[in-house]
């Protein structure tokens, strides 16, 4: 090939490549998404700014188990992942739920393809470092980029479910925010927006609770030790910490029942909380 046109088509595979975003929408949320939501997700796909989304699904893992009758307890907000545990999140995270978000997009004429962590080897992971007490709850170890990628190139919005996988082929319930940290740092995109269900990290001024329009990481890890954030938060800052370090140079937290959200936090509108990098 002449190296010109190589040069060429390296920079549109790096353009390409900056133009796509990481979504990481919770279990909290999904339920309540507008329509206009998805619709909002269509139109940047159809303007080539690729979306890349990583899902939750917790409040209906939760709600799989109880049905089965199958306790469910979490430690330091990570589900504690036995084996019985481990079939309910794999047939929930990667077949109810991943399929569910592949037709609301499919709906408005978007164009999605749904998958898990272990198609593909696409998330590998290992045992967290507390393995022995919470189970089969996995770190990412690293994200095949190219699958992602390739999606894209496709024409496809990827929907990716939390489930990890190791050479051995043991699988990993992995937290969906440790999931799309780990997928926009290994993707090398700039931006991470979590969507939840509050306005961003909010802090009470003078007896008043104020969403921070953006926060450090020593004020996050003050607020942590003070409990003012807690909880499904944490993995959210923790995440966000973990990625800003790349490529990655900022995370924003929005409520997605805020009316075009994403176009809006892309275009660079203060809303919701920024997490960004100090330089
Ligand atoms: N400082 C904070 N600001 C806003 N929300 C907080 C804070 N600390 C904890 N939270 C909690 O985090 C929740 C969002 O996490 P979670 O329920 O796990 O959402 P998701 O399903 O989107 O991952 C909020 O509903 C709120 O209860
Ligand atoms: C290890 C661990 O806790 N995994 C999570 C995976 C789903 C998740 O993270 O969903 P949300 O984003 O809706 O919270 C769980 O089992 O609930």
């Amino acid at each position: 090939m002449n190296s010109t046109l190589q040069n060429e088509e390296t920079g549109n595979e790096a353009r390409a490549e900056k133009q796509m975003f990481v979504m990481k929408c919770g279990g909290s949320t999904l339920a309540a998404l507008p329509e206009s939501f998805f619709a909002d997700l269509r139109d940047l796909q159809s303007q080539g700014t690729q979306p890349v989304i990583v899902h939750g699904g917790g409040p209906a893992i939760s709600e799989n188990l109880a049905k089965l009758g199958i306790d469910t307890e979490f430690v330091n907000g990570l589900r504690k992942t036995t084996e019985p545990v481990l079939d309910v999140v794999e047939m929930v995270l990667a077949g109810s739920i991943n399929k569910q978000i592949v037709r609301l997009i499919q709906r408005v004429g978007g164009r999605a393809l749904g998958l898990s962590g272990v198609d593909g080897g696409l998330i590998q992971a290992k045992p967290v470092s507390n393995h022995a007490e919470i189970g089969w709850v996995g770190d990412v170890t690293s994200v095949q980029a190219e699958i992602i990628q390739g999606v894209v190139q496709m024409g496809y919005m990827p929907v990716i479910a939390p489930v990890g996988v190791d050479a051995s082929g043991q699988r990993y319930n992995i937290n969906a925010d440790t999931a799309a940290g780990a997928v926009a740092s290994h993707l090398g995109v700039s931006r991470m927006i979590v969507v939840t269900d509050v306005p961003g990290i909010m802090k009470s001024v003078n007896g008043e609770k104020k969403v921070l329009p953006s926060v450090s990481v020593q004020e996050i890890e003050d607020m942590i030790q003070t409990g003012e954030i807690y909880g499904g938060m944490i993995p959210k800052v923790r995440a966000a910490i973990a990625c800003i370090h790349g490529d990655v140079r900022e995370v924003v937290i929005v409520d997605g029942s805020e009316p075009q959200i994403l176009s809006r936090v892309l275009q660079g509108e203060t809303i919701g909380t920024r997490i960004i990098r100090m330089q």
